[in-house]
Protein backbone atom coordinates (compact mmCIF):
# COMPACT_ATOMS: atom_id res chain seq x y z
CA UNK A 1 0.00 0.00 0.00
CA UNK A 2 0.92 3.46 -0.56
CA UNK A 3 -0.07 6.96 0.80
CA UNK A 4 -0.01 9.98 -1.49
CA UNK A 5 -0.54 13.59 0.31
CA UNK A 6 -1.48 16.43 -1.26
CA UNK A 7 -1.14 20.03 0.62
CA UNK A 8 -3.24 22.33 -1.58
CA UNK A 9 -4.35 25.77 -0.56
CA UNK A 10 -8.05 24.69 1.03
CA UNK A 11 -6.88 21.26 2.38
CA UNK A 12 -4.95 18.41 2.64
CA UNK A 13 -6.02 15.26 1.08
CA UNK A 14 -4.83 11.77 1.79
CA UNK A 15 -5.59 8.69 -0.83
CA UNK A 16 -4.64 5.07 -0.04
CA UNK A 17 -3.68 3.06 -2.60
CA UNK A 18 -3.22 -0.42 -3.25
CA UNK A 19 -0.30 -1.09 -6.69
CA UNK A 20 -0.74 -4.55 -6.85
CA UNK A 21 -4.70 -4.96 -7.76
CA UNK A 22 -4.68 -1.16 -8.82
CA UNK A 23 -7.15 -0.27 -6.80
CA UNK A 24 -8.08 3.60 -4.66
CA UNK A 25 -8.63 2.21 -1.37
CA UNK A 26 -9.81 5.55 0.50
CA UNK A 27 -9.56 8.99 0.58
CA UNK A 28 -9.27 11.73 3.62
CA UNK A 29 -9.27 15.41 3.69
CA UNK A 30 -8.82 18.09 6.35
CA UNK A 31 -9.09 21.73 5.67
CA UNK A 32 -6.94 24.57 6.61
CA UNK A 33 -7.47 28.02 6.78
CA UNK A 34 -6.48 31.19 4.96
CA UNK A 35 -4.91 34.30 6.62
CA UNK A 36 -6.32 36.76 4.03
CA UNK A 37 -4.99 40.75 4.61
CA UNK A 38 -4.51 44.01 2.89
CA UNK A 39 -2.25 44.35 0.18
CA UNK A 40 -2.92 40.72 -1.40
CA UNK A 41 -1.34 38.87 2.09
CA UNK A 42 -2.43 35.72 1.69
CA UNK A 43 -0.61 33.03 4.70
CA UNK A 44 -1.24 30.12 6.35
CA UNK A 45 1.21 28.24 9.31
CA UNK A 46 2.74 25.38 8.39
CA UNK A 47 1.33 23.92 11.37
CA UNK A 48 -2.02 23.75 9.93
CA UNK A 49 -0.60 21.59 7.05
CA UNK A 50 0.38 18.75 9.92
CA UNK A 51 -2.54 18.77 11.71
CA UNK A 52 -4.47 18.33 8.29
CA UNK A 53 -1.96 15.65 7.29
CA UNK A 54 -2.24 13.87 10.08
CA UNK A 55 -6.20 13.82 10.53
CA UNK A 56 -6.99 13.29 6.80
CA UNK A 57 -4.35 10.50 6.84
CA UNK A 58 -5.78 8.78 10.01
CA UNK A 59 -9.44 9.17 7.71
CA UNK A 60 -8.05 8.08 4.54
CA UNK A 61 -6.73 4.40 6.78
CA UNK A 62 -10.01 4.08 8.07
CA UNK A 63 -12.11 4.03 4.98
CA UNK A 64 -9.35 2.43 3.59
CA UNK A 65 -9.72 -0.18 6.09
CA UNK A 66 -6.28 -0.88 6.62
CA UNK A 67 -3.82 -0.74 8.98
CA UNK A 68 -0.94 1.76 8.96
CA UNK A 69 1.71 -1.15 9.12
CA UNK A 70 0.83 -1.99 5.86
CA UNK A 71 1.82 0.84 4.30
CA UNK A 72 5.45 0.75 2.28
CA UNK A 73 5.90 4.38 1.22
CA UNK A 74 4.38 8.20 1.08
CA UNK A 75 4.57 10.59 -1.89
CA UNK A 76 3.41 14.08 -1.10
CA UNK A 77 2.35 16.80 -3.16
CA UNK A 78 2.26 21.03 -2.27
CA UNK A 79 0.37 23.93 -3.67
CA UNK A 80 3.67 25.43 -5.57
CA UNK A 81 5.72 28.49 -4.50
CA UNK A 82 5.12 29.27 -1.18
CA UNK A 83 7.89 30.41 0.96
CA UNK A 84 8.71 28.19 4.03
CA UNK A 85 11.43 29.72 6.18
CA UNK A 86 13.01 27.96 8.78
CA UNK A 87 15.54 28.85 12.13
CA UNK A 88 18.07 26.42 13.30
CA UNK A 89 15.54 24.39 14.93
CA UNK A 90 13.45 23.94 11.70
CA UNK A 91 10.81 26.20 13.34
CA UNK A 92 8.88 29.06 10.60
CA UNK A 93 10.45 32.48 11.19
CA UNK A 94 7.19 33.54 9.86
CA UNK A 95 3.89 32.46 8.12
CA UNK A 96 4.27 30.95 4.70
CA UNK A 97 3.52 33.51 2.05
CA UNK A 98 1.76 31.70 -0.40
CA UNK A 99 0.96 31.40 -4.41
CA UNK A 100 -1.47 33.04 -4.73
CA UNK A 101 -0.20 36.06 -1.94
CA UNK A 102 0.19 39.06 -3.98
CA UNK A 103 1.81 41.36 -1.33
CA UNK A 104 5.30 41.22 -2.94
CA UNK A 105 4.78 42.52 -6.69
CA UNK A 106 6.62 45.81 -6.09
CA UNK A 107 9.60 42.98 -5.10
CA UNK A 108 9.15 41.08 -8.45
CA UNK A 109 9.14 43.77 -10.73
CA UNK A 110 11.82 45.30 -9.37
CA UNK A 111 14.01 41.29 -9.07
CA UNK A 112 12.78 41.55 -12.65
CA UNK A 113 14.38 44.65 -13.67
CA UNK A 114 17.79 43.90 -11.32
CA UNK A 115 17.72 40.87 -13.61
CA UNK A 116 17.53 42.60 -17.15
CA UNK A 117 14.25 42.62 -17.77
CA UNK A 118 12.33 39.38 -19.51
CA UNK A 119 15.30 38.84 -21.76
CA UNK A 120 17.89 38.91 -18.71
CA UNK A 121 15.10 36.53 -16.36
CA UNK A 122 15.22 34.09 -19.56
CA UNK A 123 18.92 33.78 -20.02
CA UNK A 124 19.07 33.27 -16.43
CA UNK A 125 15.95 30.90 -15.25
CA UNK A 126 14.57 29.76 -18.00
CA UNK A 127 11.51 31.75 -17.41
CA UNK A 128 9.91 34.96 -16.23
CA UNK A 129 9.58 35.67 -12.73
CA UNK A 130 6.02 36.09 -11.76
CA UNK A 131 4.45 37.75 -7.98
CA UNK A 132 3.56 34.44 -6.80
CA UNK A 133 6.93 32.89 -7.07
CA UNK A 134 8.68 32.38 -4.00
CA UNK A 135 11.26 34.52 -5.24
CA UNK A 136 10.00 38.01 -4.24
CA UNK A 137 8.63 36.65 -0.93
CA UNK A 138 12.08 36.34 0.49
CA UNK A 139 13.08 39.65 -0.95
CA UNK A 140 9.74 41.32 0.78
CA UNK A 141 10.86 39.42 3.87
CA UNK A 142 14.59 40.70 3.98
CA UNK A 143 12.75 44.50 3.68
CA UNK A 144 9.60 44.31 6.17
CA UNK A 145 10.85 41.51 8.60
CA UNK A 146 14.85 42.05 8.23
CA UNK A 147 15.00 40.29 12.01
CA UNK A 148 13.00 37.19 10.94
CA UNK A 149 14.43 37.09 7.33
CA UNK A 150 18.35 36.84 9.41
CA UNK A 151 17.53 33.96 11.59
CA UNK A 152 16.54 32.07 8.34
CA UNK A 153 18.61 28.18 8.30
CA UNK A 154 16.95 26.84 5.55
CA UNK A 155 14.12 27.75 2.57
CA UNK A 156 11.48 25.37 1.67
CA UNK A 157 8.66 24.65 -0.57
CA UNK A 158 5.38 23.25 1.28
CA UNK A 159 5.92 19.91 0.02
CA UNK A 160 9.82 19.70 1.34
CA UNK A 161 8.51 21.05 4.42
CA UNK A 162 6.17 18.19 5.01
CA UNK A 163 9.09 15.55 3.61
CA UNK A 164 10.93 17.52 6.38
CA UNK A 165 8.45 16.73 8.92
CA UNK A 166 8.29 13.35 8.05
CA UNK A 167 12.10 12.83 7.44
CA UNK A 168 14.34 15.18 8.72
CA UNK A 169 15.89 15.66 5.52
CA UNK A 170 16.11 19.06 4.02
CA UNK A 171 15.87 17.89 0.16
CA UNK A 172 13.96 19.22 -2.80
CA UNK A 173 13.27 17.93 -6.43
CA UNK A 174 13.41 20.03 -9.61
CA UNK A 175 9.39 20.41 -10.32
CA UNK A 176 8.77 22.25 -7.14
CA UNK A 177 11.94 24.05 -7.06
CA UNK A 178 11.44 25.53 -10.82
CA UNK A 179 8.98 27.80 -9.38
CA UNK A 180 10.78 29.42 -6.98
CA UNK A 181 12.49 31.99 -9.21
CA UNK A 182 16.11 31.04 -8.06
CA UNK A 183 16.51 27.65 -10.18
CA UNK A 184 17.41 27.73 -13.71
CA UNK A 185 14.76 25.69 -15.07
CA UNK A 186 17.15 24.38 -18.47
CA UNK A 187 19.76 23.23 -16.34
CA UNK A 188 18.05 21.55 -13.80
CA UNK A 189 19.93 23.36 -10.45
CA UNK A 190 19.93 26.07 -8.62
CA UNK A 191 20.82 29.63 -9.56
CA UNK A 192 23.05 30.89 -6.92
CA UNK A 193 23.53 34.43 -9.32
CA UNK A 194 20.25 34.79 -8.75
CA UNK A 195 19.24 34.27 -5.63
CA UNK A 196 22.34 36.17 -4.54
CA UNK A 197 20.48 39.18 -5.62
CA UNK A 198 17.33 38.00 -3.62
CA UNK A 199 18.97 37.19 -0.87
CA UNK A 200 22.80 38.47 -0.74
CA UNK A 201 23.05 37.95 2.98
CA UNK A 202 22.13 33.99 2.72
CA UNK A 203 24.26 31.31 1.40
CA UNK A 204 22.94 29.09 -0.64
CA UNK A 205 24.85 26.36 -0.36
CA UNK A 206 23.49 26.80 3.36
CA UNK A 207 19.77 27.10 3.29
CA UNK A 208 19.24 26.01 -0.29
CA UNK A 209 17.56 21.84 0.12
CA UNK A 210 20.21 19.61 -1.36
CA UNK A 211 18.36 18.98 -5.06
CA UNK A 212 17.70 15.20 -5.28
CA UNK A 213 16.20 12.87 -8.53
CA UNK A 214 12.40 12.45 -8.97
CA UNK A 215 12.94 8.97 -8.28
CA UNK A 216 15.32 9.57 -5.58
CA UNK A 217 13.67 9.16 -1.95
CA UNK A 218 13.39 11.91 0.33
CA UNK A 219 14.04 9.23 3.58
CA UNK A 220 12.52 7.49 5.77
CA UNK A 221 10.07 8.06 8.33
CA UNK A 222 11.75 9.33 11.58
CA UNK A 223 11.00 7.33 14.68
CA UNK A 224 8.97 9.90 15.94
CA UNK A 225 6.32 10.52 13.15
CA UNK A 226 6.27 6.39 12.63
CA UNK A 227 5.11 6.08 15.98
CA UNK A 228 2.77 9.10 15.98
CA UNK A 229 1.02 7.49 12.76
CA UNK A 230 1.78 4.02 13.60
CA UNK A 231 3.93 3.47 10.75
CA UNK A 232 6.97 0.87 10.57
CA UNK A 233 10.38 2.80 10.74
CA UNK A 234 11.32 1.66 7.21
CA UNK A 235 8.56 3.42 5.27
CA UNK A 236 9.81 5.20 2.42
CA UNK A 237 9.17 8.94 1.60
CA UNK A 238 9.22 9.73 -2.32
CA UNK A 239 10.90 13.21 -3.71
CA UNK A 240 7.48 14.67 -3.87
CA UNK A 241 6.78 17.54 -5.96
CA UNK A 242 4.17 20.38 -6.73
CA UNK A 243 0.68 19.67 -6.77
CA UNK A 244 0.64 20.51 -10.81
CA UNK A 245 3.43 18.16 -10.83
CA UNK A 246 1.84 15.21 -9.47
CA UNK A 247 -1.55 16.28 -10.71
CA UNK A 248 0.16 15.34 -14.27
CA UNK A 249 1.28 11.88 -12.73
CA UNK A 250 -2.31 11.31 -11.16
CA UNK A 251 -3.79 11.77 -14.74
CA UNK A 252 -1.40 9.77 -16.91
CA UNK A 253 0.27 13.34 -18.48
CA UNK A 254 3.80 11.87 -17.76
CA UNK A 255 4.66 11.51 -21.91
CA UNK A 256 3.98 14.53 -24.79
CA UNK A 257 0.31 14.37 -25.68
CA UNK A 258 -1.91 14.91 -23.08
CA UNK A 259 -3.38 18.23 -21.24
CA UNK A 260 -4.50 18.69 -17.74
CA UNK A 261 -6.71 21.09 -16.35
CA UNK A 262 -7.05 21.99 -13.06
CA UNK A 263 -10.62 23.91 -11.38
CA UNK A 264 -8.86 23.92 -8.00
CA UNK A 265 -8.58 27.38 -6.00
CA UNK A 266 -6.10 28.10 -8.54
CA UNK A 267 -6.69 27.20 -12.40
CA UNK A 268 -3.89 25.67 -14.06
CA UNK A 269 -3.53 23.82 -17.64
CA UNK A 270 -0.25 22.00 -18.33
CA UNK A 271 1.01 19.69 -21.00
CA UNK A 272 4.44 17.37 -20.57
CA UNK A 273 7.60 18.53 -22.77
CA UNK A 274 10.42 15.95 -22.69
CA UNK A 275 12.73 19.43 -23.47
CA UNK A 276 13.22 22.93 -21.71
CA UNK A 277 10.75 24.66 -23.11
CA UNK A 278 10.71 28.98 -24.28
CA UNK A 279 7.36 29.98 -25.41
CA UNK A 280 6.78 33.26 -26.99
CA UNK A 281 4.81 34.19 -23.87
CA UNK A 282 6.26 35.33 -20.73
CA UNK A 283 3.31 34.00 -18.88
CA UNK A 284 3.89 30.40 -19.66
CA UNK A 285 6.01 28.67 -17.27
CA UNK A 286 9.02 26.66 -18.27
CA UNK A 287 8.42 24.67 -15.16
CA UNK A 288 10.31 21.20 -14.77
CA UNK A 289 8.19 18.12 -14.23
CA UNK A 290 8.34 16.09 -10.91
CA UNK A 291 9.29 12.77 -13.11
CA UNK A 292 12.04 13.85 -15.31
CA UNK A 293 11.19 16.16 -17.98
CA UNK A 294 9.26 19.09 -18.02
CA UNK A 295 5.91 20.85 -17.49
CA UNK A 296 5.06 24.04 -19.42
CA UNK A 297 2.19 25.83 -16.88
CA UNK A 298 -0.39 28.39 -16.80
CA UNK A 299 -1.67 29.70 -13.67
CA UNK A 300 -5.00 31.89 -13.31
CA UNK A 301 -5.55 32.72 -9.61
CA UNK A 302 -8.90 32.73 -9.25
CA UNK A 303 -11.12 29.84 -10.23
CA UNK A 304 -12.68 28.48 -7.22
CA UNK A 305 -11.78 31.20 -5.25
CA UNK A 306 -13.34 33.53 -7.10
CA UNK A 307 -16.54 30.65 -7.65
CA UNK A 308 -16.60 30.52 -3.90
CA UNK A 309 -16.58 34.05 -3.31
CA UNK A 310 -19.47 34.81 -5.35
CA UNK A 311 -21.24 31.40 -3.83
CA UNK A 312 -20.82 32.87 -0.58
CA UNK A 313 -22.10 35.96 -0.97
CA UNK A 314 -25.70 34.56 -1.99
CA UNK A 315 -25.22 31.97 0.65
CA UNK A 316 -25.26 29.17 -1.53
CA UNK A 317 -24.50 25.48 -0.83
CA UNK A 318 -22.59 24.07 -4.27
CA UNK A 319 -25.54 21.99 -4.87
CA UNK A 320 -27.64 25.25 -5.50
CA UNK A 321 -24.43 27.34 -6.41
CA UNK A 322 -24.73 24.78 -9.50
CA UNK A 323 -28.36 25.10 -10.42
CA UNK A 324 -28.14 28.67 -10.39
CA UNK A 325 -25.32 28.57 -12.59
CA UNK A 326 -27.15 26.20 -15.31
CA UNK A 327 -30.57 28.05 -14.75
CA UNK A 328 -29.13 30.72 -16.38
CA UNK A 329 -28.46 31.06 -20.37
CA UNK A 330 -24.90 30.81 -21.58
CA UNK A 331 -23.35 33.73 -21.38
CA UNK A 332 -25.42 35.17 -18.77
CA UNK A 333 -27.34 37.07 -20.27
CA UNK A 334 -25.01 39.50 -21.31
CA UNK A 335 -22.82 39.71 -17.61
CA UNK A 336 -18.70 39.58 -17.53
CA UNK A 337 -17.03 38.60 -15.22
CA UNK A 338 -12.87 38.93 -14.71
CA UNK A 339 -13.02 37.82 -11.90
CA UNK A 340 -9.58 39.22 -10.18
CA UNK A 341 -10.51 39.08 -6.73
CA UNK A 342 -7.08 37.85 -5.42
CA UNK A 343 -5.27 40.33 -8.44
CA UNK A 344 -3.83 37.62 -11.68
CA UNK A 345 -1.16 35.96 -13.03
CA UNK A 346 -2.29 34.81 -16.36
CA UNK A 347 -2.66 38.13 -17.24
CA UNK A 348 -0.04 38.93 -15.51
CA UNK A 349 -2.02 41.79 -13.39
CA UNK A 350 -0.99 41.06 -9.68
CA UNK A 351 -2.83 44.30 -8.81
CA UNK A 352 -5.90 43.65 -10.48
CA UNK A 353 -9.41 43.36 -9.36
CA UNK A 354 -12.68 42.06 -10.01
CA UNK A 355 -14.98 43.33 -12.30
CA UNK A 356 -18.79 42.96 -13.17
CA UNK A 357 -19.57 44.15 -16.62
CA UNK A 358 -22.52 44.63 -18.84
CA UNK A 359 -24.95 44.62 -15.64
CA UNK A 360 -28.68 46.02 -16.48
CA UNK A 361 -31.49 46.32 -14.16
CA UNK A 362 -32.78 43.32 -16.39
CA UNK A 363 -29.80 40.72 -16.36
CA UNK A 364 -28.95 41.65 -12.65
CA UNK A 365 -29.97 38.34 -11.33
CA UNK A 366 -28.29 35.96 -8.67
CA UNK A 367 -28.48 33.08 -11.79
CA UNK A 368 -26.34 35.42 -14.03
CA UNK A 369 -23.97 36.81 -11.97
CA UNK A 370 -23.43 32.69 -10.53
CA UNK A 371 -22.84 31.69 -14.58
CA UNK A 372 -20.94 34.91 -15.34
CA UNK A 373 -18.35 34.39 -12.48
CA UNK A 374 -17.69 30.59 -13.19
CA UNK A 375 -17.71 31.43 -17.19
CA UNK A 376 -15.02 34.35 -16.39
CA UNK A 377 -12.93 31.74 -14.60
CA UNK A 378 -13.00 29.30 -17.66
CA UNK A 379 -12.48 31.49 -20.10
CA UNK A 380 -9.18 32.58 -17.89
CA UNK A 381 -8.57 29.55 -18.64
CA UNK A 382 -9.23 29.24 -22.38
CA UNK A 383 -6.75 32.28 -22.62
CA UNK A 384 -4.21 30.23 -20.79
CA UNK A 385 -4.54 27.35 -23.68
CA UNK A 386 -4.35 29.59 -25.97
CA UNK A 387 -0.88 30.90 -24.75
CA UNK A 388 0.23 27.24 -24.06
CA UNK A 389 -0.24 27.02 -28.33
CA UNK A 390 1.82 24.41 -29.80
CA UNK A 391 3.27 22.95 -26.61
CA UNK A 392 -0.16 21.37 -25.86
CA UNK A 393 -0.03 19.02 -28.93
CA UNK A 394 -2.68 16.29 -28.50
CA UNK A 395 -6.07 18.93 -27.46
CA UNK A 396 -8.30 15.77 -28.51
CA UNK A 397 -9.05 15.69 -24.78
CA UNK A 398 -8.71 17.43 -21.61
CA UNK A 399 -7.80 15.65 -17.92
CA UNK A 400 -10.30 17.91 -15.67
CA UNK A 401 -8.98 17.68 -12.20
CA UNK A 402 -9.44 19.84 -9.02
CA UNK A 403 -12.70 20.32 -6.76
CA UNK A 404 -14.77 22.15 -9.45
CA UNK A 405 -14.18 19.23 -11.79
CA UNK A 406 -16.84 17.31 -9.39
CA UNK A 407 -19.58 19.94 -11.03
CA UNK A 408 -21.48 18.70 -14.25
CA UNK A 409 -22.44 22.11 -15.30
CA UNK A 410 -18.34 23.23 -14.78
CA UNK A 411 -17.19 20.43 -17.11
CA UNK A 412 -19.58 21.02 -19.65
CA UNK A 413 -18.47 24.29 -19.75
CA UNK A 414 -14.69 23.71 -20.19
CA UNK A 415 -15.86 21.79 -22.91
CA UNK A 416 -17.96 23.82 -25.10
CA UNK A 417 -15.44 27.11 -23.95
CA UNK A 418 -12.09 24.78 -24.97
CA UNK A 419 -13.82 23.10 -27.67
CA UNK A 420 -12.50 19.65 -26.36
CA UNK A 421 -14.03 16.66 -24.92
CA UNK A 422 -13.43 16.50 -21.31
CA UNK A 423 -12.95 13.43 -19.32
CA UNK A 424 -11.67 13.37 -15.22
CA UNK A 425 -10.17 10.67 -13.58
CA UNK A 426 -12.03 8.51 -11.10
CA UNK A 427 -10.35 10.54 -8.12
CA UNK A 428 -10.68 14.01 -8.11
CA UNK A 429 -7.22 14.65 -6.39
CA UNK A 430 -5.26 13.69 -9.18
CA UNK A 431 -2.00 15.26 -6.83
CA UNK A 432 -2.75 12.64 -4.37
CA UNK A 433 -2.71 10.26 -6.64
CA UNK A 434 0.38 10.90 -8.54
CA UNK A 435 1.79 11.14 -4.90
CA UNK A 436 0.92 7.66 -4.38
CA UNK A 437 2.41 6.57 -7.84
CA UNK A 438 5.34 8.69 -7.33
CA UNK A 439 5.88 6.83 -3.79
CA UNK A 440 5.55 3.01 -5.59
CA UNK A 441 7.87 4.37 -8.23
CA UNK A 442 10.48 5.44 -5.51
CA UNK A 443 9.94 2.27 -4.08
CA UNK A 444 9.99 -0.37 -6.64
CA UNK A 445 11.85 1.30 -9.53
CA UNK A 446 14.73 -0.63 -9.02
CA UNK A 447 12.72 -4.26 -9.48
CA UNK A 448 12.18 -2.95 -12.52
CA UNK A 449 8.71 -1.63 -12.34
CA UNK A 450 8.42 1.97 -14.67
CA UNK A 451 6.16 5.05 -13.92
CA UNK A 452 4.50 4.34 -16.61
CA UNK A 453 2.86 1.03 -15.86
CA UNK A 454 1.73 2.17 -12.34
CA UNK A 455 0.19 4.87 -13.99
CA UNK A 456 -1.62 2.14 -16.64
CA UNK A 457 -2.85 0.55 -13.32
CA UNK A 458 -3.78 3.22 -11.08
CA UNK A 459 -5.12 6.24 -13.51
CA UNK A 460 -9.12 5.39 -13.96
CA UNK A 461 -10.95 7.76 -16.03
CA UNK A 462 -14.59 7.86 -14.93
CA UNK A 463 -16.51 7.37 -18.02
CA UNK A 464 -19.34 9.11 -16.25
CA UNK A 465 -17.47 12.44 -16.45
CA UNK A 466 -17.38 12.83 -20.40
CA UNK A 467 -18.23 15.85 -21.76
CA UNK A 468 -17.93 16.59 -25.50
CA UNK A 469 -18.61 19.87 -26.79
CA UNK A 470 -21.96 21.25 -28.31
CA UNK A 471 -21.69 22.63 -31.77
CA UNK A 472 -24.35 25.14 -31.08
CA UNK A 473 -22.76 25.57 -27.71
CA UNK A 474 -19.04 26.02 -29.04
CA UNK A 475 -20.19 28.84 -31.69
CA UNK A 476 -22.02 30.94 -28.87
CA UNK A 477 -19.31 31.04 -26.62
CA UNK A 478 -16.77 31.78 -29.39
CA UNK A 479 -18.61 35.31 -29.41
CA UNK A 480 -18.95 35.67 -25.81
CA UNK A 481 -14.96 34.63 -25.45
CA UNK A 482 -14.64 37.34 -27.81
CA UNK A 483 -17.00 39.72 -25.58
CA UNK A 484 -14.81 38.36 -22.31
CA UNK A 485 -11.58 39.75 -24.53
CA UNK A 486 -12.69 42.88 -25.54
CA UNK A 487 -13.35 44.04 -21.92
CA UNK A 488 -9.66 42.63 -20.67
CA UNK A 489 -8.48 44.87 -23.03
CA UNK A 490 -10.52 47.59 -22.22
CA UNK A 491 -10.32 47.25 -18.86
CA UNK A 492 -6.72 46.41 -18.35
CA UNK A 493 -4.85 46.72 -22.01
CA UNK A 494 -4.27 43.33 -22.01
N1 LIG B 1 -19.40 20.41 -7.13
C1 LIG B 1 -18.60 21.47 -7.06
N2 LIG B 1 -18.84 22.57 -7.82
C2 LIG B 1 -18.03 23.64 -7.80
N3 LIG B 1 -16.95 23.74 -6.99
C3 LIG B 1 -16.67 22.70 -6.19
C4 LIG B 1 -17.46 21.51 -6.19
N4 LIG B 1 -16.92 20.66 -5.29
C5 LIG B 1 -15.84 21.29 -4.75
N5 LIG B 1 -15.69 22.51 -5.30
C6 LIG B 1 -14.71 23.54 -4.94
O1 LIG B 1 -13.41 23.03 -5.08
C7 LIG B 1 -12.54 23.78 -4.22
C8 LIG B 1 -11.47 22.90 -3.67
O2 LIG B 1 -10.76 22.37 -4.74
P1 LIG B 1 -9.33 21.72 -4.52
O3 LIG B 1 -8.87 21.27 -5.84
O4 LIG B 1 -9.43 20.71 -3.42
O5 LIG B 1 -8.53 22.98 -4.02
P2 LIG B 1 -7.06 23.14 -3.44
O6 LIG B 1 -6.27 21.94 -3.90
O7 LIG B 1 -6.61 24.40 -4.07
O8 LIG B 1 -7.15 23.25 -1.95
C9 LIG B 1 -13.42 24.44 -3.17
O9 LIG B 1 -13.40 25.84 -3.38
C10 LIG B 1 -14.79 23.88 -3.46
O10 LIG B 1 -15.77 24.85 -3.23
O1 LIG C 1 0.78 28.61 -8.18
C1 LIG C 1 0.29 27.65 -8.71
C2 LIG C 1 0.87 27.08 -9.96
O2 LIG C 1 1.97 27.79 -10.44
C3 LIG C 1 -0.92 27.01 -8.11
O3 LIG C 1 -1.49 26.06 -8.97
C4 LIG C 1 -0.58 26.41 -6.76
O4 LIG C 1 0.22 25.27 -6.95
C5 LIG C 1 -1.82 26.16 -5.93
O5 LIG C 1 -2.58 25.08 -6.36
P1 LIG C 1 -4.05 24.71 -5.87
O6 LIG C 1 -4.12 24.89 -4.39
O7 LIG C 1 -5.01 25.58 -6.62
O8 LIG C 1 -4.20 23.25 -6.27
Amino acid sequence: MYIGVDCGTQSTKVVVVDVERGLILGEGSRPHSLDEGEHGRREQAPAEWLAALKGAFFQALERAGIDAKQVRGIGVSGQQHGMVALDADGVPVYPAKLWCDTETSAQNSDLVDRLGGEAGCLEKLGLVLQTGYTASKVAWLRKHHPDAYQRIATLLLPHDYLNFWLTGERVTEAGDASGTGYFDTRAQCWQKEVFAAIAPELDPDRVLPRLIQAHEPAGRVRPLVAQELGLHDDVVVSSGGGDNMLGAIGTGNITQGLVTLSLGTSGTVCAYSPNSVVCDSAMVANFCASHGGWLPLICTMNVTSATTRVRELFGLDLATFSEQVASAPIGAEGVVVLPFFNGERVPMLPNATGDFLGLTSLNMTQANLCRGVMEGATFGLRYGLELLGDLATDTSQIRLIGGGAKSPVWRQMVADITNTQVICPEITDAAALGAAIQAAWCDLHQEGVTLASLCERLVHLDAASLADPDAGRVTAYEAIYQRYREALAQRHSV
